[in-house]
């Protein structure tokens, strides 16, 4: 696998359920307050009430999206990606959203900014001989060397209009063929009202619950993950999430 950072991955059919409960969460929601703010409401409580720490997270929320990645290689038979050995360009953003990417390139192997923390990220990638890449490379490029792009550019603190260089690399995601999985929200795309000129990833791994900008997503899988939320948490937030089977850290939603 190869990472793109910068400055600064089988039940078809949805649980019915769990879709009724969605639409009701979002319905409650809707006429509260905005989910880009809940998402934020639940990130602090679950860092200032429940005492996890951002790597804890982190951590539990970049593996469950290797593991997605890992569940769709059964949606992405083998065969169908062609080139070989098996590729993955993972691109990381600036924020917790790159985070997640960072840990989730170091799972798929079995990652540079500048805080401690992605010091440390980067650092645990190296030592598992990721390639790390400074520039995106061309879209043909892409198609022609990958099987896969992980997107953790910008996850639900992305807001306004989408500043260089991240427009230029989103520009240059829209033209390849290769599948996009999109980390908690497909990089671009307004947190509650998504983006029809935007990215349009083949899959999704929502975090800690779906966002509202979810219900645009027309690719073919979409899952859950980062199972870390306390059930006081989830209650509060009506968050009503599916029951994970056995020790599965991820969920697929369709
Ligand atoms: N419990 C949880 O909830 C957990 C959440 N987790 C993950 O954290 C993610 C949220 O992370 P986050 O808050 O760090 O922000 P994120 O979305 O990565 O981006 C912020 C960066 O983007 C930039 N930026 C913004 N708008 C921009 C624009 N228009 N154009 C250009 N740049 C723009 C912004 O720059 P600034 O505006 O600050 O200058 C800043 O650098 C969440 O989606 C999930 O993936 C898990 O790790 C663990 C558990
Ligand atoms: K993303």
């Amino acid at each position: 696998g190869s990472v793109l950072t910068h400055t600064g991955a089988c039940a078809h059919v949805a649980s019915k359920i769990y879709s009724k409960d969605l639409a009701h969460r979002q319905a409650c929601t809707m006429a509260n307050r905005s989910l880009q703010e809940e998402a934020q409401h639940i990130d602090e409580e679950l860092f200032n009430e429940y005492s996890f720490s951002v790597d804890q997270l982190m951590e539990l929320a970049g593996l469950s999206c290797a593991t997605a990645h890992f569940f769709a290689s059964y949606g992405y038979p083998l065969q169908s990606l062609l080139k070989s050995p098996l590729r993955v360009l993972v691109i990381c953003g600036p924020g917790n959203n790159g985070g997640d990417g960072l840990v989730c390139a170091r799972h798929l192997k079995l990652f540079r900014p500048n805080k401690q923390l992605f010091q440390n990220l980067t650092t645990q990638c190296e030592k598992m001989d990721i390639s790390f890449l400074t520039e995106l490379p061309e879209a043909v490029v892409i198609d022609e060397v990958y099987n896969l792009v992980v997107d953790a550019i910008f996850g639900f603190s992305f807001k306004g209009a989408v500043r260089e260089p991240f427009g230029d690399i989103l520009s240059q995601l829209k033209k390849i063929t290769v599948p996009i999985a999109s980390v908690d929200i497909p990089s671009g795309w307004d947190v509650e009202n998504g983006c029809p000129d935007g990215i349009q990833p083949d899959m999704l791994i929502s975090l800690t619950a779906p966002k509202k900008a979810a219900n645009h997503f027309k690719g073919r899988y979409h899952f859950l993950g980062g199972r870390f939320v306390p059930p006081a948490l989830e209650k509060k937030f009506q968050l009503n999430l599916p029951p994970y089977p056995d020790t599965d850290c991820v969920y697929q939603l369709n």
